[in-house]
């Protein structure tokens, strides 16, 4: 047990599913795992392990925003033994050829900061995906329906944005979708040896404005588990 996971030694796989969102961890340990046991409901950030083709796996919630991603992915690696960690998440598309529903598989993740700026000092650190689950993770994208986008993606600490500028430099640099954990998560898994990858479902469009129901947000992501399933077992 640590401070914010109350899962017994052993009940955590290495191979880790994490959304932000604890119900969605719910929701795809259901659909997906075979025998999924309930592991964690501290502070209701509900964990569940269970098999996926015979492999052991843990869908995780992490909360919104890198504060609280760092605190589960810390725990998970270090307490936990977590080796690799697949963040399965929504985010907001910021180029026109980036549909709602599409998937990006984040290459870089940039950010204003990270709860790790402060140990970076005046170094601005690239975060950015293992390779070896990124070209996975693109493999198993191309037999979807849907359309899959590699590159970078923006990490922010704040949803509602009140610095347009900054979007529309980020847009200007190519940057594909925004979200608000990817950043930590890579960061972390640098430091300690883990590989890590963001597959991310567009849920709401910041050129165009269109979104989808919170309840889509929830239960329509099932390409985005497939493929973070497939990438982890290559
Ligand atoms: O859908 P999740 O994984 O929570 O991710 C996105 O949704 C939340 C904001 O609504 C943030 O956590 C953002 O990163
Ligand atoms: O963090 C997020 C997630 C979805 N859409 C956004 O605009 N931001």
């Amino acid at each position: 047990m640590t401070v914010h996971i109350s899962a017994e030694p052993g009940q955590i796989a290495e191979t880790v599913l994490l959304p932000g969102d604890p119900l969605r961890a719910e929701w795809a340990a259901k659909r997906f795992l075979t025998d999924p046991i309930l592991v964690n409901r501290t502070r209701g950030m509900s964990g569940y392990t269970g098999t996926w083709q015979g492999q052991r796996v843990t869908i995780q919630g992490s909360g919104m925003g890198m504060a609280s991603l760092s605190i589960y992915v810390n725990e998970l690696i270090r307490d936990y033994g977590a080796k690799t960690i697949i963040r399965i998440g929504s985010c907001g598309g910021m180029q026109e050829k980036v549909g709602l529903r599409d998937l990006i598989l984040a290459m870089t993740a940039t950010s204003i900061a990270t709860p790790s700026s402060a140990i970076m000092r005046e170094i601005n650190f690239a975060p950015s995906a293992d390779f070896g689950l990124l070209q996975a993770a693109w493999q198993a994208a191309q037999q979807m329906p849907g359309a899959v986008h590699v590159g970078g993606i923006y990490s922010t600490d704040t949803f509602y944005d009140e610095r347009r500028d900054l979007t529309e430099q980020l847009m200007r640099h190519g940057i594909l979708g925004v979200e608000m954990e990817a950043a930590e998560l890579y960061t972390l898994a640098a430091r300690h040896g883990a590989r890590a990858l963001a597959v991310l479902t567009v849920s709401d469009h910041l050129v165009t404005g269109a979104a989808l129901p919170a309840e889509d947000r929830e239960r329509s992501f099932e390409a985005m588990v497939e493929v973070a399933l497939k990438a982890a077992f290559v």
